[in-house]
């Protein structure tokens, strides 16, 4: 058998990234000088120290719980110059990763208590991005997209639907809905996904994550997602037999049939309590049978992780090669909200050609 791709190899790779959360993947070291910077009383004021109180305080086994921590993060970006500056690392952090395109979220509603304008926060953040992605020559070294994010329990989803709408063509590419699932249906936000359609934009929704399949089959029978953020309870509706063969039921088969893609976020998904370790997660299923499974960070700070590190740690349960690795990253190519042909050059010339390097070098 052949060797297993290294950590090192895999960061030098060309990855896509479709489900980062730009509030959940702040650098410790940012977070302590903006909290002295806005008077934010932080749980450690270390950045080592910082960065374990996130990843343990993350580890909680409920999505509600995990999501409190974000009040850190949160809570110092409420300044144009906070969402420049993180915005911009990053850019820096996931092309130093190795991540040649990225959709980043955040939800706007969620940075105005200072003042902000919605439209000043998403200029902000878009600048940010734009000065991030710039190599030393000027040139881009990662293309980000942005996608905007509406709090699930809250009411705004229609305004920040108008918003991504707004800025599509400088920099936003679509929208989300994301935050406590039980008892926040997608169909609570109907009026923003049925504008969304009628404008011809893209969305994802995050379901099937802390709850079960009537989560899904709204997400894309009644909203009409493009994709599904997390989408791991998909696997309710798929039993598999003792000598290993799966029956899918009518929802598992349209998301397959349909090639709905799953943003998989293997290491948030063991913190939240969405499977029990990564070899158990439910990605393993998904990927033998074919659905078009993508590999996500959620949140890089919370998980102390990065696209290259879910990768190993799915080598290490799952054994995958480097043949495993370049079909999740077409896979997440080809789902991108991005124009097709946008999407396809990316493939040929910069993905193809970055895993032929690796996989067979001259
Ligand atoms: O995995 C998640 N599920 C639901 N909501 C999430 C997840 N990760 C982050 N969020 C929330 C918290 C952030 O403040 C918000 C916008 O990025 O989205
Ligand atoms: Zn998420």
């Amino acid at each position: 058998m052949s060797r297993l791709p290294t950590p090192e190899e895999i960061r030098a790779v060309p990855k896509v990234l479709l489900h980062d959360h730009l509030d959940g993947g702040v650098r410790p070291a940012t977070i302590i000088d903006l909290a002295r910077d806005y008077g934010h009383t932080l749980p450690s004021t270390d950045a080592d120290g910082l960065a374990s109180w996130f990843r343990e305080a993350s580890n909680a086994g409920s999505l509600e719980r995990y999501l409190e921590t974000f009040a850190h993060t949160v809570g110092v970006m409420q300044t144009r110059e906070a969402l420049v500056r993180v915005a911009a690392e990053c850019a820096e952090d996931l092309a130093d990763d190795g991540v040649v395109y990225a959709e980043v979220r955040y939800a706007p509603e969620l940075h105005t208590s200072n003042g902000l304008s919605l439209d000043q926060v998403v200029e902000a953040v878009l600048e940010g991005f734009r000065l991030g992605s710039a190599g030393p020559d000027g040139r881009p070294r990662i293309r980000v997209g942005t996608l905007l994010t509406a709090m699930r329990h809250q009411a705004r989803s229609m305004e920040i639907a108008e918003l991504a709408v707004r800025y599509r063509d400088v920099g936003v590419v679509g929208f989300d809905i994301a935050g406590a699932e039980a008892g926040y249906p997608p169909t609570r936000h109907l009026d923003a996904f049925e504008y969304l359609q009628r404008e011809n934009a893209h969305f994802t929704i995050h379901a099937g994550e802390a709850f079960g399949l009537p989560s899904i089959w709204q997400a894309i029978q009644w909203c009409g997602a493009d994709r599904l953020g997390h989408g791991v309870r998909i696997i309710d509706d798929i039993a598999v037999s003792a000598d290993g063969e799966a029956k899918l039921g009518r929802l598992a088969a349209y998301v397959r049939d349909k090639r709905i893609p799953l943003e998989m976020c293997p290491a948030s998904n063991v913190q939240t309590g969405a499977a029990a370790s990564i070899a158990e997660h439910p990605i393993g299923l998904l990927r033998r049978l074919h659905f078009r499974v993508t590999v996500n960070t959620d949140n890089r700070l919370m998980s102390d992780t990065s696209v290259s590190r879910e990768f190993a740690s799915l080598v290490d349960a799952f054994g995958y090669g480097w043949d495993d690795l370049q079909w999740f990253t077409v896979n997440a190519m080809k789902s991108a909200f991005i124009p097709f042909d946008e999407r396809l050059a990316l493939i040929n010339d910069v993905i193809k050609p970055g895993f032929a390097a690796m996989a067979r070098p001259a």
